[in-house]
């Protein structure tokens, strides 16, 4: 292909992507997948390049764009030689008109970069929302450690004491490493979240928004298999894909529990008041993850973070119910929006007096209301706001 008819196919796919996150429709890297299988004449570099370009438009544009055409043509304004692939060749996008509308730059959708900025993510920490994120592995320790295994790349120590750090897009996957079970693929600041939990062998920890078991992994590891691990969920799909993760990392002790959503507490009856520590790893808008999905910023509305607080507070009050007197609620979400984090978590304090927010102690982040926040600009990771609630 040329490097013009590259450029055309981004922008088709764009147009796919656009429409996608307008309706609720898929992910971005489903339908770039999809874009490219559709274009069976193009090869391994012309693939590469159009994933680029799709994804550099997504980044450069702040609200979502009218079109494909119109994202790509805002790219065309800080990358140097995109401009002269508009060429009207054979295959290749018309020439650019004078007066042709350009997508808005910018972080997200104006009233999202308000909201941002409000919980103090502006300038760079802001920009640094949409960098290209590294690849991250923690390594397995019921089956490894950190210091001994030998692995093709030897990769970069990072705060998380069994995290090691690749350039984004290493195929870890591919490695006997992996398919052994010695190393996971988590994000550096998403394995800190896990160690806030401090979980110990023996205790009794539920991990309350398991999904396909992410965080459930490390937290067997952290108690050496040994106690009692309840991996929770209302999602039949994620929670699906948790059960062979498990056999393959040897995660022996979780328990897989699938809930029927306004069920929960009776569906967990059986170890209320016995948790020492729940992890609500809580849905949220996941703007601490738009380095990894940057046009899950085009579907939000203001109204998704009102459902989502009040559902982020619901879970912390069926937390409490299944905690043992001086147990610890643990809240996760990936989002920088103190809607998503101190709101909900100051909203529950207020109205469980029998808890309160506690240290937490970690390598990396800052203080933030109850909590503490890592962000990509200042500590390198997903960005996480991170609470530990004791009890009486
Ligand atoms: C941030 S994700 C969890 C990610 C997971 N802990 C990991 O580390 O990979 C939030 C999860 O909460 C689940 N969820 C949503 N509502 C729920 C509810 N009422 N009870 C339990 N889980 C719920 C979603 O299905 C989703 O899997």
């Amino acid at each position: 292909m040329t490097p013009a008819a590259r450029v055309q196919a981004a922008i088709e796919i764009l147009d796919a992507v656009i429409a996608a996150a307008r309706t609720g429709g898929g992910s971005a890297d489903r339908i770039v997948a999809e874009g490219l299988k559709a274009r069976r004449y193009a090869g391994s570099k012309d693939r590469r390049a159009i994933r680029e370009h799709v994804f550099a438009a997504i980044r450069a544009c702040g609200p979502v764009p009218d079109t494909g055409r119109a994202a790509m043509l805002r790219l065309a304004q800080v990358a140097p030689d995109l401009p002269d692939c508009f060429d009207g060749s054979n295959y290749g996008p018309v020439a650019i008109q004078p007066d042709e509308p350009v997508a808005k730059g910018g972080i997200a959708p104006d009233w999202l970069e308000l909201a941002l900025a409000e919980s103090g993510i502006a300038g760079e920490e802001a920009t640094t929302l949409l960098d290209r994120a590294p690849l991250d592995i923690r390594v397995n320790t019921l089956k490894a450690d950190r210091a001994t295994i030998a692995l093709p790349e030897p990769g970069e120590p990072i705060a998380a004491p069994q995290g090691l750090r690749f350039p984004a897009g290493t195929q870890v996957e591919q490695w006997d490493a992996y398919q052994q079970g010695l190393i996971e693929v988590q994000d550096g600041g998403s394995q800190l979240a896990c160690l806030a939990v401090a979980a110990q062998p023996g205790e009794t920890v539920i991990d309350l928004c398991a999904g396909a078991g992410g965080k459930t992994l490390s937290l067997a590891a952290q108690m050496a298999n040994e106690g009692t691990l309840a991996a929770a969920d209302t999602d039949r799909n994620r929670l699906s894909r948790l059960a062979p993760r498990a056999e393959r990392a040897g995660a022996r002790i979780a328990d897989i529990v699938l809930l029927n959503p306004g069920h929960e507490a009776e569906m967990l009856a059986q170890y209320a008041g016995k948790a020492d520590a729940v992890l609500v790893d809580a849905p949220c808008s996941g703007t601490g993850t738009w380095r990894r999905n940057p046009e899950s910023r085009w579907r939000l509305r203001p109204a998704d973070l009102d459902r989502f607080a009040a559902n982020q507070l619901r879970l912390m009050e069926i937390a409490a119910g299944l905690l043992r007197p001086g147990g610890r609620i643990v809240y996760v979400t990936c989002s920088l929006l103190d809607a998503e984090g101190a709101g909900p978590v100051n909203e529950f304090l207020a109205r469980n007096p029998r808890f309160s927010a506690q240290p937490v102690n970690l390598p990396l982040g800052r203080p933030h209301g109850p909590g503490i926040r890592l962000t990509p600009h200042h500590d390198f990771t997903d960005g996480f706001f991170i609470a530990r609630l004791g009890s009486l």
